[in-house]
């Protein structure tokens, strides 16, 4: 799968615009229509983050799955920026709910972009002036909000995939303490892997 990220663009009011004639469906097997999005109340989950975080869609083209949280699937991409393309990795909606008709499948997604808000939440408090920031906490690198269907957190992507799977191959193969480095400063004492 290598296309545009999504078939809509969003005009300066914020407002959803349909693209589908212009630009490919990035998930064409998605089947949640917007007829049956009109059944959706307008809530937390579907509000704009606000022009700091929201990425243009058609600046992100995904290129391959990577993964699958227990409600996201998440995919690797890459995202343009004025100087060079960055990878990342992009966490949407599971595409298949599993459900066994259209009003369940609709109530999943609803709770399954709730909950991708909810995480987008608090990667904006962690990034936030206030709380500073970390080099070793994932940087949100944006989101798409104002499209419902295709809602997704953009984060910096990680070669070596996720902290447990990294760790338990490490131990797998047992070098797992030796590549332990432990640095000191003046406050504290730091484990670096
Ligand atoms: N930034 C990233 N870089 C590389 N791979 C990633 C990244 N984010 C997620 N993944 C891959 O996707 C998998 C699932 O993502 P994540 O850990 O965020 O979901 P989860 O928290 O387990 O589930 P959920 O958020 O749906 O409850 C990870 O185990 C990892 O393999």
């Amino acid at each position: 799968m290598n296309g545009m990220y999504s078939k809509y663009s969003v005009d300066n009011n914020g407002k959803e615009e349909d693209n589908t004639n212009r630009n490919e469906k990035l998930f064409s097997d998605n089947d949640e229509s917007h007829e049956g999005d009109k059944l959706l109340k307008e809530g937390h989950d579907y509000k704009a983050i606000g022009e700091n975080f929201e990425i243009e869609p058609d600046k992100l083209v995904i290129m391959k799955p990577i993964g699958k949280g227990y409600f996201s699937d998440v995919h690797m991409g890459m995202l343009s920026s004025p100087n060079k393309d960055i990878p990342v990795a992009v966490k949407t909606t599971q595409m298949k709910t599993g459900s066994i008709n259209e009003e369940e499948s609709k109530d999943i997604l609803k709770r399954q972009r709730q909950a991708l808000r909810d995480e987008l939440d608090i990667f904006v408090h962690l990034q936030s002036s206030a709380v500073g920031g970390h080099e070793n906490v994932l940087k949100l690198l944006g989101a798409i909000t104002t499209i419902k269907t295709d809602f997704s957190l953009v984060t910096e992507y990680c070669e070596c995939g996720s902290m447990d799977s990294f760790l338990q191959a490490k131990w797998k193969n047992g070098d797992f303490v030796d590549e332990l480095i432990f640095e000191a400063n003046e406050n504290e004492k730091v484990w670096k892997v």
